[in-house]
């Protein structure tokens, strides 16, 4: 395998983007050190913070899509898409770059086709059975497609689109100030407790936020019980004071860092049913109840959480059914059902493709990894 690649992972904007990317360029470290790794992405806080609070490199670029009510604002908006590929053209070649892989995000857009006119490498990973808009442009730019489910809309396996799954990123193994405090949190939960996760995808959800206390408030004995509650920035106050006027032991906050190590510690999770946080359920075998956001593109968050829920790997409950009462009865079925959440832990891991980011570090490491199996549990 040729040493000193130099990659350039583009796009982001939000998590189910940008930890994809994440996990990939871990994988691609762990393989090889020598390996120089670049995001390139926008300059939003969410893309910012986070890749410094993992350590990697950031460059950001101007990005928006062509859009505008009139042929003024169409022609402005057009001319940032020319400033944003001159802008990825400088930096494709001064970071001498290898290997462009866009995740998705219109700033990707910019990337992957620079990298195309420049005779790089190049490839894109879709995180949903109906790709985004920018991904949709890419499928005929990039050398390979990498897609995350089989009937994928639009790009049917074959040399060179490859089933991979959704890369999931590993627990940081070297904790950063920000990380301590997500550390710290699972150091005061008991052995014994029942770790409950509320998690709203990477905005968080203010249906779940409302239904998970209106459930919690019902609740008669919660001594055994810990919850961690992702709340999205809006409900991030609110949600605090609720706690606080009860006897719940819980961390609530707008965003975890260091999301895969509570993960792997919660007994049971309820969350939003994005392509991301559905596939780090199902490698970390955990027991969830889904409630898919009803206005995501095509409504692909139902079709994965029904995918799911129809196999008996989870629990799904439409946005519209969401109430304190309908959430509280499928939580204390699955609290006091032992058996019946290991049979859907069971159901989850066998519906796992851990492998996605190894194969594509393989691929970008130079590897041919089109025979690889990937449904193959951790
Ligand atoms: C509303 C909408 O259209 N959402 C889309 C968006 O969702 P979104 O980005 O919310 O969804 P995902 O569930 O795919 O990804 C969230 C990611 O953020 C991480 N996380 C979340 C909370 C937290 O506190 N810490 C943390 O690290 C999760 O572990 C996961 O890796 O992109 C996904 C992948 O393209 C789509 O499938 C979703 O439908």
């Amino acid at each position: 395998m040729p040493k000193n690649r130099h990659v350039i992972i583009a796009g982001g904007k939000t998590g189910g983007h940008l930890f994809p990317g994440i996990a990939v360029a871990q994988a691609l470290m762990e393989k090889d050190p020598s390996t120089k790794i670049l995001f390139v992405g926008t300059s939003a806080p969410f893309e910012t913070d986070t890749l410094a609070r993992y350590g990697f490199a950031h460059k950001s670029i101007i990005a928006r899509p062509i859009k505008g009510k009139n042929i003024f604002a169409k022609a402005w908006s057009a001319s940032l898409v020319g400033i944003s590929l001159f802008q990825a053209l400088v930096i494709i070649i001064a970071f001498r770059t290898d290997f462009i892989l866009g995740v998705g995000g219109f700033s990707s857009f910019a990337l992957v086709l620079g990298g195309r006119i420049l005779f790089r490498d190049t490839a894109i990973h879709e995180q949903n059975a109906f790709p985004g808009m920018t991904n949709r442009m890419l499928s005929k730019i990039a050398r390979t497609r990498f897609i995350s489910f089989k009937e994928t809309k639009g790009m049917p396996e074959n040399e060179t689109t490859l089933l991979v799954g959704n890369p999931v990123r590993r627990p940081l193994s070297t904790p950063l100030e920000n990380i301590k405090s997500d550390d710290s949190i699972l150091n005061q939960i008991n052995a014994d407790d029942f770790l409950i996760l509320v998690t709203g995808g990477s905005q968080g959800a203010a249906s779940i936020n409302r239904a998970f206390t209106d459930a919690a408030a019902m609740m008669k004995d919660t001594r055994q019980l810990f919850i961690i509650h992702q709340t999205g920035k809006n409900a991030e106050a609110q949600i605090q004071q609720f706690y606080a006027t009860g006897d719940i032991r819980h961390k609530a906050a707008a965003f975890f860092y260091d999301m895969p190590a509570i993960q792997d510690r919660a007994d049971l999770v309820i969350s939003r049913a994005g392509a991301g946080t559905v596939s780090e359920l199902c490698i970390k075998a955990k027991p969830a109840i889904l409630v898919p956001y009803p206005y995501a593109a095509d409504d692909h968050q139902t079709a994965n959480a029904r995918f799911l829920a129809d196999q008996g790997a989870c629990i799904m409950i439409a946005d519209k059914d969401l109430t304190g009462e309908t959430l509280l009865a499928a939580i204390e079925d699955l609290q006091h059902d032992t058996n019946k959440r290991s049979r859907m832990a069971d159901t989850m891991k066998a519906l796992a493709m851990p492998h996605g980011a190894d194969l594509i570090a393989d691929r970008i490491l130079g590897g041919n990894i089109s025979k690889k199996e990937n449904n193959v549990s951790a």
